[in-house]
C-alpha cells in the first residue's frame, strides 16, 4: 500500500494510506539521501510503500517514494549527518513580527537563501499587526517594500484578533505548507487558529542547546479542515543552509542570481572583486544594502564553520 508519513518519532512513523486509514509503521531497509548521511531515513511528507505485519494493524515501510524536494538541517550534535525536516513542500512562510519581538532583516535574509537552496516557493506572514502603531507600520512599510520588489509575497496578520485569516486560508489550501518562525512570533497562536480544536502548545517548547542534552524535534503535520496540510516546525529555531559552498550562496539570492553573470570573473564571490555587477548594484541601490550585508553575513559565517 501507498501513504503519506503524517508523523515521525524517530523509530515510528504515522503514515495515512490511500485508503483513509492511519498506521504506525517501522522501517526495513535503508532510504538515503545521496552523498549525505541522515539520522533520519523518512520524514513528513514523504510518500512511502508499506506492508502490514502478519496479524497486526502496524505496518512496515519498504518503499520511499522520490521526493519532490526536502528540507534538512544539520543534526545538533552530529555535524557530519543532517535530520530531514520535511519533503514534498509547495510552499514555506515564514512568521516574523515587527512588534515584541520584531524580527530582523538577517533572519528572513537566511530563511529566504534556504528555501532558495531548496527551491520551494517562500512568503513572509507578518503577525500581530495589531500591535503595529504608527512606526511599526512605517517599518512594516519598508519591509514589504524591500521583499516584495524582489519577488516575496508578504501578507500582515493578527492571530489574536483574526484579522486576514481567511486569506492566509487561501493561501494553504489545498497545499502542503512548511510554517517556520522564531521563538515568539506568534506561531503557535496562529496555527491554533488555522486549526481549530488541535491547541498546540504556545510558549514552551525549546530545542537542546549546544551543551544540552541531545533532543530530537521533529516536525508535524497536520491535515487542514480546507484541505491541503501545514507542517510545524515545533522547536525548531531555525532553518539552515546545509554544506552550501560559499562561492555558491549568490545564487540563492534572487536578485543577485539574475546579475552574477555580468560579472568580471566567473568565480567573483562579490565580496571585493573588480568588474563585480553585483557590488555595482549595491552601489547604485538596485540591490536593497540590507541584502547584500545578509549576504556578506552568510557568506563570512559559512567560511569560519567551513
Ligand atoms: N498582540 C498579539 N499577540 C500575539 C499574536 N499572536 C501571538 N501573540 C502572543 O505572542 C506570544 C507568543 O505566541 P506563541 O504563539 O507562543 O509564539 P510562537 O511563535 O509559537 O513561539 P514559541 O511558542 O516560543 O515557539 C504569546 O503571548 C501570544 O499570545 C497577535 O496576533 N497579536
Ligand atoms: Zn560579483
Amino acid at each position: 500500500m501507498q501513504g503519506l508519513v503524517i508523523k515521525s518519532t524517530g523509530s515510528w512513523y504515522q503514515v495515512h494510506g490511500e485508503n483513509g486509514l492511519e498506521y504506525n509503521c517501522r522501517i526495513k531497509g535503508k532510504f538515503r539521501i545521496q552523498g549525505i548521511q541522515t539520522t533520519n531515513p523518512v520524514a513528513v511528507g514523504d510518500q512511502v510503500g508499506f506492508e502490514l505485519e502478519p496479524n497486526s494493524d502496524n505496518g512496515v515501510i519498504n518503499k520511499l517514494y522520490d521526493r519532490r524536494n526536502y528540507i534538512i538541517r544539520k543534526s545538533i550534535n552530529l555535524s557530519k549527518q543532517a535530520q530531514i525536516i520535511a519533503a514534498n513542500l509547495d510552499q514555506a512562510f515564514l512568521v516574523v513580527t515587527l512588534a515584541s519581538p520584531r524580527t530582523s532583516l538577517g533572519f528572513i535574509d537566511r530563511f529566504l537563501a534556504t528555501a532558495e537552496a531548496y527551491d520551494i516557493p517562500a512568503m513572509l506572514i507578518f503577525n500581530k499587526l495589531d500591535l503595529y502603531n504608527e512606526d511599526g507600520l512605517e517599518v512594516l512599510a519598508e519591509y514589504q517594500r524591500i521583499y516584495e520588489n524582489i519577488g516575496y509575497p508578504c501578507y500582515t496578520v493578527s492571530a489574536l484578533e483574526g484579522t486576514n485569516i481567511p486569506l492566509i486560508e487561501s493561501l494553504l489550501k489545498d497545499k502542503t505548507t512548511l510554517f517556520s518562525g522564531h521563538s515568539g512570533v506568534g506561531k503557535s497562536s496562529l496555527i491554533n487558529v488555522l486549526l481549530p480544536g488541535h491547541s498546540i502548545k504556545t510558549g514552551e517548547i525549546s530545542e537542546a542547546s549546544d551543551k544540552g542534552q541531545h533532543t530530537t524535534t521533529f516536525a508535524e503535520m497536520h491535515a487542514l479542515p480546507f484541505g491541503g496540510y501545514l507542517i510545524d516546525t515545533p522547536g525548531i529555531r531555525e532553518l539552515g543552509i546545509f554544506d552550501i559552498k560559499p562561492e555558491e550562496l549568490g545564487h540563492y539570492f534572487r536578485e543577485m542570481r539574475d546579475l552574477m553573470n555580468q560579472c568580471k570573473f566567473n568565480n567573483c564571490r562579490h565580496v571585493n572583486e573588480p568588474g563585480c555587477a553585483v557590488l555595482k548594484a549595491v552601489e547604485n541601490g538596485e540591490i536593497e544594502l540590507s541584502r547584500y550585508e545578509s549576504y556578506l553575513s552568510i557568506y563570512h559565517g559559512n567560511e569560519t564553520r567551513a
